[in-house]
């Protein structure tokens, strides 16, 4: 019988995240209900770095040091390399949705995925104050818990919902291009606009059709990578917003846009049309969705801001 290919793997992922939410759930208990809410909220939690040991360490001590690469969240925010090569890698966010966390707002998950030759192989997103853990392995199927999952079937925009982050950076051209991007999607009118604080639940909100559509700017690799398998093998899709092909040439606004920059008539003038491009991994940039029809609406509103790739060389201080 053909060996089935990395499930010895996957299965141990799910085990590990479901341990590795019980340890979120305890510190969250220990640490958070114990205090006022206003101490908490100052208190720099140490269960992100503790919970990402305690993946790595058990994925370590199962398949032994040395033949699998991770790339943490933790990791690489001590200076750990984020490049994905060809070797069998972990891609682990321990604690997505911190912020989350530390106020006791209920969506706080643990994300694990698995990619071999660049490819991802399995996602496993345990939401572990919820206690719903969502998987799947490429070619399989996407399940929370033991129930299989797919995405909506809606195409029309307005009837959807559509889930988006605003991040963790308040720099005020930043902040004003992700407000006028939902404003102008809230705008089309959609049903209804929402977010949870992670990006990982997101994505599992759109596998499992509670939403239409997930998008951010200035996200990473580690908060997706689980998500991105789950959301395709529950038949959704994956695209980058990977900036604007021009439809017709206008020289004249051309130029202009080049002296005053773009504005919105001017973008008209300029036909600019943003098109979605294939899912880039370590961009920080990503819209998934239920089909395409209701991603390259999004897309079109969609303002980009400069976000230095995942796997850009580390700049030497
Ligand atoms: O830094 P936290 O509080 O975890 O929040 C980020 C979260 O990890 C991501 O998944 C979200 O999509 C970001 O927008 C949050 O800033
Ligand atoms: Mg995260």
């Amino acid at each position: 019988m053909a060996e089935d290919l990395w499930k010895k793997e996957y299965d141990f992922a799910v085990a590990v995240a479901r341990k590795a939410g019980a340890v979120i759930r305890e510190a969250g208990e220990k640490e958070i209900k114990v205090c006022t809410k206003s101490s908490t909220v100052d208190l720099v939690t140490k269960t992100d770095e503790r919970v990402e040991k305690i993946i790595i360490g058990s994925l370590k001590e199962e398949f032994g040091e040395g033949t699998h690469c991770f790339i943490g969240e933790e990791s690489v925010a001590k200076g750990e390399p984020c490049i994905l090569t060809d070797k069998p890698t972990w891609i682990i966010d321990p604690v997505d949705g911190t912020t989350n966390f530390v106020h006791g707002f209920p969506f706080v998950a643990v994300s694990i995925a698995f990619a071999v030759n660049k490819e991802l192989e399995f996602g496993v997103v345990y939401s572990c104050l919820e206690d719903k853990m969502y998987k799947a392995r490429r070619g399989k199927g996407a399940f929370c818990d033991d129930d299989r999952i797919t995405v909506s079937d809606v195409e029309e925009i307005k009837k959807s919902i559509i889930i988006s982050e605003h991040g963790t950076d308040r720099s005020p051209e930043k902040v004003k291009k992700i407000f006028s991007t939902m404003q102008k999607i809230l705008c089309i009118p959609v049903h209804g606009l929402r977010g949870s604080g992670t990006a990982a639940t997101n994505m599992c909100l759109v596998a499992c059709g509670a939403v239409e559509a997930f998008f951010e700017i200035g996200i990473h690799c580690w908060d997706i990578a689980a998500g991105a398998v789950i959301v395709k093998e529950a038949g959704g899709i994956l695209l980058d917003v990977d900036g604007m092909s021009i439809r017709s040439v206008n020289c004249v606004a051309i130029n202009q846009a080049l002296c005053f920059g773009e504005t919105p008539l001017l973008k008209n003038r300029l036909c600019l049309t943003i098109q979605g491009g294939p899912f880039d991994l370590m961009s920080r940039r990503m819209v998934s969705a239920n089909n395409k029809k209701i991603a390259d609406r999004i897309i079109k509103e969609i303002e980009i801001f400069p976000a230095e790739r995942d796997d850009a060389p580390i700049q030497k201080k």
